[in-house]
């Protein structure tokens, strides 16, 4: 694929006219722009509310309407051989378009850009030469400090042309990495668009290598489902989840530079935070109480408390009296059981049920009712009384309390499910006074979350992108999947860096706990980040942390630099501030990643060297570039160099070996161009055989 650029005469034209149409597509965008700014809603609002929504719906659009100068408004073009919907009929003629982040119009409304989501875009991501798509011509561009500057072309149905990677991409994907994460939307590849493309009506799950873009894809994916089901998602919601909250500022402006402003972000523990948490679990106990046998504990809790009643209901109206006998109680209270409806709603539905038992004699002895009487009827002080008795009202938060401080109560619900060991180890030690005083842990706010659930039905989304879901305890993802209940989810994640004790095995099984069972598992396994030299070294810890996980191929072309150094334990700090030095000799951000007990000697060592760094989530920028990274927070972040300090101390950091080792496959694999690896104590021994 030749690669066009103003330096070569013959070059010059066309690369001038698509400069023009540059200028010109930004002029129309401006047009749009000052369009909406000058919208006059006085006249059409009405009232003040409605006036409130269509402000700041235009302020939005304006907002999504701006022209970002360092993002390039269109990046690729196709020639159609025919006009599309136009079935290859004869003497219809070809037709061009140019493919952008957004969709641009001129003044008579014929498109100048046309958005890179809309089906006329698809080909630009897809076609090829086995398939051209009825496209001539793809052209991608280049560009230098938003300045068009170069194309290159394929002629997909020119036999004579050879087949050649895209220089352009190559150099998009081996550019030095500073600031947030950036979109890839002049770049996605065929494999990511089937999955950022898949209907909106089903859940795909992606197990891929690091770096292989899952993250990218997840986002891409949002993006594409708003576009495709704008009103819908409008409606229902979307939502991102990420393991933390430096993960989450770091994908943060991807969305927004794509336009979409609307996505919401949080992490599992925001979804769940009833309460607030101030205790933690020992890893056991934090796995027994993420098992999803405890949904079935939760329920029994729950309904614990329905009593059979055992006495009739007797209601007076005037001077007569209305009994319901216990036997026919029973029957109603029986029969809201067996539904299948939220306890919540069956505590609401019986004095009703019993109001309505009650109007039913009124009519056989001859009276003649309406509604209100029996609104009247379930009101009545004996219906509520007898209510309060069989079916009282729950509340999620004192149960899970009860569960967990009454061993007589916990082994009334969790018999045949837990083991008498389960259960002893499930109690707290020293039982709370009052729910004031609990100090609820992380996993208990996703039990209280499901008894929630249970007593009242969680709000689903239409859309769930779930990031790192290797991670997830099943009672987890059971808090995720109630809030896609009805939607659809996009699970992202690794099993080889799963660093929970209860980390997923299985995506079938974690997707079953999801409530979304059989959904289709992609695999993605080219790499755009890490340099092959990187991830062949990293990948010798796949054995033993993930075995049967294929490890990724690199498509960077640069093997990527890679030094491995041992030195005494006290020249290490020494050592690594020196290889901080090095990496920032070159361009881009530079993460020191080490164990998260090692951050505070490291900081204090940068310290007094008068080396600046910043935490894990503040943007680098050119004159910030080194982060301070506690291993425990690298996942899904990337550095151009990454120098890792003390391996054995990250691995030693984590409860298990295996999880520590999936620890350090994630740090390892943290880098963009290279790594430098420093060590006073020895590597593991999977690492000790060194770099091929
Ligand atoms: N098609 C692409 N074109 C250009 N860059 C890409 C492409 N796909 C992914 N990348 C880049 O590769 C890097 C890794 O992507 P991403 O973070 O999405 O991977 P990941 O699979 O989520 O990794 P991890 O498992 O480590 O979290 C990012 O910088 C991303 O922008």
């Amino acid at each position: 694929m030749p690669l066009h650029d103003p330096d070569h005469a013959q070059d010059a034209n066309p690369l001038r006219a698509e400069q023009t149409h540059l200028a010109e597509s930004r002029s129309a965008l401006t047009a749009m722009r000052a369009d909406v700014e000058a919208l006059d809603i006085s006249d059409v609002t009405g009232n003040w509310v409605n006036a409130k929504i269509l402000a700041a719906e235009i302020d939005n659009r304006i907002k999504a309407l701006a022209d970002l100068s360092h993002t390039p408004l269109f990046f690729g073009r196709l020639d159609y051989l025919h006009a599309p919907g136009v079935e290859q009929a004869e003497g219809a003629e070809g037709e061009q378009f140019y493919i952008g982040r957004r969709h641009v119009h001129d003044a008579h409304g014929d498109p100048m850009v046309i958005d890179w989501r809309a089906p006329v875009s698809q080909p630009f991501y897809r076609a090829s030469r086995v398939e051209p798509m009825d496209v001539r011509l793809r052209r991608r561009f280049g560009y230098t400090g938003g300045e068009l500057t170069a194309y290159e072309d394929e002629h997909l149905t020119d036999p004579a042309e050879a087949s050649t990677s895209s220089k352009l991409l190559q150099t998009e994907i081996e550019r030095p990495r500073v600031g947030p994460m950036r979109d890839i939307v002049a770049t996605i590849q065929p494999e990511q668009d089937e999955i950022v493309r898949a209907g909106i009506g089903g859940t795909v799950c992606v197990q891929g290598a690091p770096g292989t873009g899952k993250t990218a894809v997840g986002l891409h994916r949002v993006a594409y489902l708003l576009y495709a089901h704008r009103e819908r998602l409008a409606r229902t919601g979307t939502l991102v989840i990420g393991p933390n909250k430096s993960f989450l500022q770091y994908i943060e402006q991807v969305l927004p530079a794509l336009g979409e402003l609307q996505v919401k972000q949080a992490t599992v523990d925001d979804l769940v935070a009833h309460v607030t948490v101030r205790g933690t679990d020992p890893a056991e106990r934090a796995r027994i109480k993420g098992d999803a046998r405890m949904a079935e504990v939760l329920r029994r809790a729950v309904r614990s408390g329905i009593r059979m009643p055992k006495e009739p209901i007797v209601v007076v109206r005037g001077s007569r009296r209305w009994r319901v006998p216990a036997y026919e109680l029973e029957e109603l209270v029986r029969e809201l059981m067996e539904r299948d409806i939220r306890y919540g709603a069956a505590h609401e539905a019986l004095p009703q049920r019993i109001a309505h038992n009650i109007l039913v004699r009124m009519e056989e002895s001859g009276e003649a009712p309406d509604d209100r009487v029996q609104d009247a009827v379930a009101r009545n002080p004996a219906v509520k009384a007898a209510v309060k008795g069989v079916w009282p009202k729950a509340d999620p938060a004192k149960t899970v309390l009860r569960l967990l401080s009454d061993a007589e109560f916990l082994a009334e619900c969790a018999e045949g499910i837990l083991t008498p060991e389960e259960q002893a180890t499930l109690l707290w030690e020293k039982p709370p006074r009052s729910l004031a005083s609990a100090k609820w842990s992380p996993a208990d706010t996703v039990l209280i979350d499901e008894t929630l659930d249970l007593v009242q039905r969680t709000h689903s989304l239409g859309h769930v992108v779930l990031d790192e879901a290797q991670d997830l305890s099943p009672m987890q993802y059971r808090a995720v999947g109630r809030r896609c209940s009805t939607g659809s989810a996009t699970v992202l994640g690794d099993i080889a860096q799963g660093t929970t004790p209860w980390a997923t095995a299985s995506w079938e099984e974690a997707l079953t706990h999801l409530g979304k069972p059989g959904a289709p598992v992609e695999e993605l396994t080219r790499g755009f980040r890490v340099p092959r030299g990187v991830i062949a070294y990293a990948s010798l810890l796949l054995p033993t942390i993930a075995p049967g996980l294929a490890p990724a191929t690199s498509v960077r072309e640069s093997p990527g630099d890679l030094v491995i150094r041992r030195t005494s334990a006290e020249e290490l700090d020494a050592a690594v501030l020196a290889a901080c030095h090095d990496a920032l000799g070159h361009e881009g951000s530079i993460g020191l990643i080490a164990a998260d007990d090692r951050i505070a000697p490291l900081a204090a060592a940068l310290e007094s060297a008068g080396l600046p760094y910043l935490a894990p989530g503040e943007e680098t920028s050119a004159q910030a570039r080194l982060t301070l990274v506690p291993a425990t927070l690298a996942k899904g972040l990337e550095y151009d160099y990454v120098v890792l300090d003390e391996p054995a101390a990250i691995v030693t950091g984590e409860p298990d070996e295996r999880t520590g080792l999936r620890r350090l496959y994630v740090a390892l694999t943290r880098a963009v161009s290279g790594l430098a690896v420093l060590h006073a104590k020895p590597l593991p021994e999977e690492l000790a055989a060194g770099p091929a």
